[in-house]
């Protein structure tokens, strides 16, 4: 059987009274790179937060690591670049990459010397370290999601957890980050990230297809089919998340339509 980073069962998560996601049963496999995927307001951030132990669920069982997230395995490792840091937090990138020694020290423990070079460490593989000593302020967008990454690596973990890393950088802090991912993955760590990129879900090894509650969770060709994507987004939107035009266009491919052309039309 493989090896489960995560499990629901009858979950509801919300806010309140108010209930964003209501999901039978879905797993997340351990050692595994998996994106959550989903329209707008689908759940995917509560999620998220219900597996890093940021939130309690408000009825059903989820286990990650085999315990109860909300008593914070401190082998996972969330990192949530939107909520991390108000604006005007005078903090330095080496601090900021730093607090991902909290878990394990406290807020008053002392970083031994191995803990200092982990820091170091973690800078180095995101590329920040010149940046050690600005404020984080003074950063831009993308170099911040790199510092919030870095952050996310200096604490010890077995799984990362990631809210959307990838949107909105440029091809070299994406490219970074994603090494980063595919480095964990390698090291036997799990990676569950959000996202709104249908490329990014296939090349992950196993999706969760939200839309405030779990469509499909499995392998992206399992998942990711256009059953599922019409059910999640809607008929509407169809033809943005359909697959790439050289698949629809090539009846040889094994995914195409063939000789049907109503794919092409645009649903109003
Ligand atoms: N702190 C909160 N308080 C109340 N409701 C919330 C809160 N956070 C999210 N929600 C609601 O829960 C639902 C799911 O939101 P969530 O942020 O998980 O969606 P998402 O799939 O991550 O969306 P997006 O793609 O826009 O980031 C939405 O209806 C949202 O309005």
């Amino acid at each position: 059987m493989t090896e489960l980073l995560a499990e629901a069962v009858d979950l509801r998560l919300g806010y309140g009274n108010q209930v964003a996601v209501a999901a039978s049963r879905f797993t997340i496999p351990h050692r595994a790179v998996t994106a959550i995927i989903g329209p707008n307001g689908s759940g995917k951030s509560t999620v998220l937060n219900a597996l890093g132990g940021v939130l309690e669920p408000l009825a059903g069982r989820l286990t990650v690591l085999g315990g109860s997230p909300r008593v914070r395995p401190p082998k996972v490792s969330y990192v949530m670049q939107s909520l991390a840091f108000p604006a005007g937090t005078p903090i330095t990138v080496r601090e900021a990459v730093g607090m991902g020694l909290y878990p394990k020290l406290g807020w008053f423990g002392r970083p031994s010397a191995d803990d200092r070079a982990r820091v170091e460490r973690a800078m180095e593989r995101l590329g920040v370290t010149d940046l050690a000593d600005r404020h984080l302020d003074e950063l831009s967008g993308g170099q911040r999601q790199r510092v919030y990454v870095a952050q996310g690596m200096t604490q010890d973990h077995e799984a990362l957890l990631l809210d959307e890393p990838l949107t909105g950088l440029d091809i070299t802090s994406a490219r970074v980050i994603d090494q980063i991912i595919h480095t964990e993955r390698e090291r036997g760590h799990a990676v569950v990230l959000t996202t709104h990129d249908l490329d990014e879900a296939r090349a992950a090894d196993w999706v969760v297809l939200m839309a405030g509650r779990c469509v499909a969770a499995g392998p992206p060709a399992e998942v990711l089919t256009r059953e599922h994507l019409a059910d999640a987004y809607g008929l509407g939107s169809l033809h943005a998340h359909a697959p790439e035009p050289d698949v629809l266009d090539d009846p040889h491919k094994p995914d195409a339509p063939g000789h049907d052309h109503s794919r092409h039309q645009h649903p109003h």
